[in-house]
């Protein structure tokens, strides 16, 4: 689904309300509240995230990034953290989508796809098929012996993200390794319907305003 409107914004690592408020205040439309992972700076507590979910107005949206796999604990996940939207950086099995859309119907469903090579063009449009409600191209690797998941710092092959995006059904969001340099060539090289940044806007850990405010302007 190639998109003709603004290239929606989603910061992600969020591990503080000061970094909620900033990047609200900034432009962002989706805030990125990352669970228990096996890899990567960005992970916060869910009591954190769930103050965080509580403070934060419409319409911003709040991604719960899970490394869950298995529905009850997904479900469990959510219910602890209450984010209108799951991100899922792990595959899950067909079964599991329709188990959480029955447990958790206002709540959408985000599958992460990590951009390796041509393969994953197949298994983002099976995710679509299978009822995930957006996609997001990231450039972690699952098949390391400790999965990497996301919060890599590092750009894939975005050819092959341009093919999703054409192909996708639902909105498609672009993520890894993006920042102010390359933002403007990313939208135009794949044309997502948004981009995600985690480590791009940081520095030593923290988000940026300077670099954040610099991102944003960079988009429009
Ligand atoms: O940041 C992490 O620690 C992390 C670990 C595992 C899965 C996701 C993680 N971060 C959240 C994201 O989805 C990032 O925004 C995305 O991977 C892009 O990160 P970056 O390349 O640093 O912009």
């Amino acid at each position: 689904m190639s998109s003709q409107f603004r290239t929606r914004i989603k910061i992600c690592c969020i591990s503080s309300s000061e970094e909620a408020r900033l990047a609200i205040r900034l432009g962002a439309d989706a805030l990125g509240l990352v669970g228990r992972m096996p890899s990567g700076p960005g992970v916060v507590a869910d009591e954190l995230a769930a103050h965080i979910v509580r403070s934060t107005p419409p319409p911003i949206a709040t991604f719960m990034l899970t490394s869950e796999t298995i529905t009850a604990d997904i479900i469990a996940h959510q219910q602890r953290v209450g984010a209108n939207t799951i991100q899922l950086v792990d595959a899950v099995s067909p079964a599991t989508y329709v188990q959480i859309r029955e447990a958790l119907p206002a709540v959408k469903l985000v599958q992460v796809i990590h951009v390796i090579d041509e393969r994953n063009i197949a298994e983002a449009l099976q995710a679509v098929e299978e009822g995930a409600d957006a996609l997001l191209l990231d450039s972690g690797n699952p098949t390391l012996a400790v999965k990497e998941l996301g919060g890599t710092g590092r750009i894939h092959n975005w050819a092959i993200s341009r093919q999703i995006v054409e192909q996708s059904a639902v909105p498609v969001f672009l993520a890894g390794g993006l920042n102010v340099q390359n933002a403007r060539e990313a939208i135009e090289q794949v044309q997502p319907f948004g981009l995600d940044i985690c480590s791009g806007v940081r520095t030593n850990g923290q988000l940026d305003e300077r670099k954040l405010e610099a991102f944003i302007a960079a988009l429009s």
